[in-house]
């Protein structure tokens, strides 16, 4: 679909790359050429992952300890990152959720979802962003976001609230980052099933649905997200500043993914209670 090397020359960071879409991302970046790091908390799936691209593509892939919560320990991964060489790309994909009934939410329960999502998105950006402008060197920042920035969402509240955080700076960095050299664009993708997201998503009794309430009949491949992705952040995109693509299959016109929450009984939230507490 690419030219060979669209991305070549390209360091790239993506957060959560050892997992999920992060993974599928990372690995298109390497094949259209880029070099890859990759940073979560778990050291020993960020390794499998990166030798799992080596082997297989054969491109430059590193991977870096980080829990984004921690803004000392973001400036600290961004340091030796940039000891080798400058980042061009941060793409902000780490993030956490889970399904709840807003009001039984304890302050811990939602500081677990707004310190990775918005947060984290936050130090990252911040991190690189200084770095570039300070080096005058031109940078881009891709946030991987929800259409729940643009429908709110039911029983996700303190994602759907990150998530949309995470767009207004999207936005607001488009205007004042442009001018020197940094453009900010997100992607809001629908479905794309996952270990991570249908663990904190789809428990037992949720299983159906988001194939065929999609006005297209499927979810979404993991290469439809890469393909958008990284074209967003090659140089073939470098008008587009500030603007987040859905990626959702005409999903959210439809529904916002959470209505039929609305049906379930107290003894189904019990049980979802339950199942969490016992790890
Ligand atoms: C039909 C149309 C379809 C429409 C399309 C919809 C598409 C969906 C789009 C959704 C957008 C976003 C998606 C995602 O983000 S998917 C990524 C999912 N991946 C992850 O979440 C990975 C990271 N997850 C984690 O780190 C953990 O799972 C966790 C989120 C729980 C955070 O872990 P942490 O160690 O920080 O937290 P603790 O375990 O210490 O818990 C802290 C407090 O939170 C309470 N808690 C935890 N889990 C739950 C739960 N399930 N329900 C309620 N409360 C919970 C926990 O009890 C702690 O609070 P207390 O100390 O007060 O007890
Ligand atoms: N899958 C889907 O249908 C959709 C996903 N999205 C978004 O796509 C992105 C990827 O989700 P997906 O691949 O499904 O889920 P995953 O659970 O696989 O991805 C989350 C990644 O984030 C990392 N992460 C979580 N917390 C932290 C932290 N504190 N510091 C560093 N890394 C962290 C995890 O690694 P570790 O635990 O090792 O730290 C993991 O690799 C997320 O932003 C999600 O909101 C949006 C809409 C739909």
């Amino acid at each position: 679909m690419f030219e060979k090397g669209l991305l070549k020359g390209k360091r790239i960071l993506v957060t959560g790359g050892g997992s999920g879409l992060g993974a599928a991302m990372g690995r298109r970046f390497v094949e259209l050429g880029a070099e890859l790091i990759i940073c979560g908390r778990r050291l020993e799936l960020l390794e499998q992952t990166a030798a799992l691209m080596r082997a297989d593509l054969g491109g430059k892939v590193s991977v870096a300890r980080c829990d984004i919560r921690d803004g000392a320990a973001v400036d600290v991964m961004m340091d030796a990152l940039w000891r080798e060489a400058p980042l061009d790309v941060l793409v902000n994909n780490a993030a956490a959720t889970f399904i709840a009934q807003t009001e039984h939410l304890s302050f811990r329960a939602a500081d677990a979802i707004l310190a990775p999502t918005l947060h984290g998105a936050m130090y990252c950006t911040l991190a690189a962003g200084k770095r570039w402008i300070e080096t005058a060197h031109k940078g881009v920042v891709l946030s991987i976001l929800s259409t729940s920035t643009i429908t709110g969402r039911a029983f996700t509240v303190p994602s759907a609230m990150a998530k949309s955080a995470v767009l207004a700076m999207t936005k607001s960095l488009a205007v004042e980052w442009g001018p020197k050299g940094i453009r900010t664009v997100a992607i809001a993708p629908g479905a794309f099933p996952t270990p991570g997201a249908s663990g904190q998503l789809r428990p037992e009794g949720r299983d159906e649905g988001w194939a065929s309430k999609n006005p297209l009949g499927r979810v979404g491949e993991h290469g439809e997200l890469a393909d958008l992705a990284s074209f967003l952040i090659s140089d073939r995109a470098g008008y587009i500043n500030g603007e987040m693509v859905v990626l959702d299959g005409g999903s959210h016109l439809r529904s916002s993914g959470a209505e039929d929450l609305l049906q379930w009984t107290d003894a189904q939230w019990e049980k979802q209670r339950a199942a969490r507490s016992k790890g």
